[in-house]
């Protein structure tokens, strides 16, 4: 395979060693402080940052004492917090402003595109049963399949994010990319053998996960705003209405449910725990699937852009760089290390985006080919 059509930014992207986001540690201290420090915190959690975070930084919050100095502190670090976001734009520009770049690396390619769905599609709310996408954005999304093969893949179930998006003529690809499916309805891009996929590399784990979902249910009874959320072929354990003062305990909750279950791994979201089978299939692999019942196995007419927000979407961002194929764009508003070349802030910029290529792919459908 050629390695020519990887687009990376003009600015060299290093490649990091991982995910950890890059807002700084220890977090800011102290009096007016504190509010820095908890949206640092928060941020942090937001991202998905590790678990050792959840107990260490949790701790260090409580432990923190106001003093002036801390509070200087904590402002210098404000400061240092816009110099890293500026630093971190040149190494991940906005794909809005490099627009012209990305369209011009899919000449003579087909583009196919990857959306995740909670936080690229629809912004990030407390309820996960109602991120609702906007109707616009739907429209946004159903041009684009209208032009290219377009596949949402999330981390919730299937069936619940087919609720949401609610386009037929899409590809799915829930529970992290354990459970694939082609469009029901067809289109342009369908052909036979794709429109019938169905994959599910972790149904032996159906149990299993059942089971954990419904002592987690249990388990975490007494944890006030806490949710466990079936997502099929894993389980979500949400903190983000959980006061912060029991997110350690939630965390203990969880880690303890797991230890009778050495096939299942925990790993950490955006303010959610996420259990899932230890089998090697994560996002990433559920592109290169996709990508082949698609027909574009190996080929180097293609070009892959995949959408995304989450520490899984680490996953889908590696594989593009690993084929040294495709575009790889985080949507965040912090500076995060990420294996994606471009960034935009927030789900809104992902429908700017979604439209203006399917305006340049309009436009030059009507060009004359001279
Ligand atoms: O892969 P994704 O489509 O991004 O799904 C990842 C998780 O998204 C959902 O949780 C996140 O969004 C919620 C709604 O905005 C928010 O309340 C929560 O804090 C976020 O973590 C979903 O509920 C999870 O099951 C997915 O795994």
């Amino acid at each position: 395979m050629t390695k020519q059509s990887v687009v990376v930014p003009e600015v060299a992207v290093p490649m990091p060693p991982n995910s950890a986001p890059l807002l700084p540690y220890p977090p800011p201290r102290a009096a007016p402080g504190v509010a820095v420090r908890k949206k640092y915190l928060q941020a942090q959690l937001d991202l998905g940052a590790g678990l050792p975070l959840i107990n260490g930084w949790v701790e260090s919050m409580r432990a923190s004492s106001p003093t002036h100095a801390k509070a200087a502190a904590a402002l210098a670090a404000a400061g240092a917090v816009d110099d890293e976001r500026a630093a971190w734009m040149v190494r991940h520009p906005s794909a809005l402003s490099k627009f012209e770049q990305i369209v011009a690396a899919s000449k003579g390619k087909k583009i196919v595109m990857f959306l995740d769905y909670d936080g690229t599609l629809s912004p990030i709310v407390d309820d996960p049963d109602s991120a609702f996408m906007s109707d616009t954005m739907r429209r946004a999304v159903r041009s684009v399949a209208k032009h290219f093969p377009t596949a949402i893949v999330s981390g919730r179930c299937r069936d619940k994010v087919f609720e949401f998006v609610k386009l037929a003529e899409l590809y799915y690809a829930g529970s992290h990319g354990m459970d694939i499916k082609g469009p029901a309805k067809a289109s342009r891009h369908n052909k036979a053998k794709a429109k019938g996929v169905l994959f599910q590399p972790a149904s032996e784990f159906l149990p299993m996960i059942e089971q954990v979902h419904d002592s987690l249910i249990e388990r975490t009874k007494c944890i006030p705003g806490a949710k466990v959320e079936n997502n099929k072929f894993c389980v979500s354990v949400h903190f983000r209405c959980v006061d912060e003062k029991s997110w350690s305990t939630l965390a203990d909750i969880v880690k303890a449910e797991l230890k009778d279950y050495p096939k299942l791994k925990l790993t950490q979201g955006r303010m959610v725990f996420e259990i899932r089978p230890t089998i090697k299939w994560d996002k990433g692999k559920a592109l290169e699937f996709l990508l082949e019942s698609l027909g574009f196995a190996d080929c180097t007419n293609v070009l892959p852009v995949y959408i995304g927000d989450d520490r899984t979407d680490e996953d889908a961002f590696k594989v593009l760089r690993k084929r040294g194929q495709g575009i790889g764009i985080l949507v965040s508003k912090y500076p995060k290390d990420t294996n994606a070349s471009y960034s935009l802030q927030e789900p809104a910029e992902v429908m700017e985006f979604l439209l203006r290529l399917v305006e340049w792919e309009r436009l030059s459908r009507a060009r004359p080919k001279w």
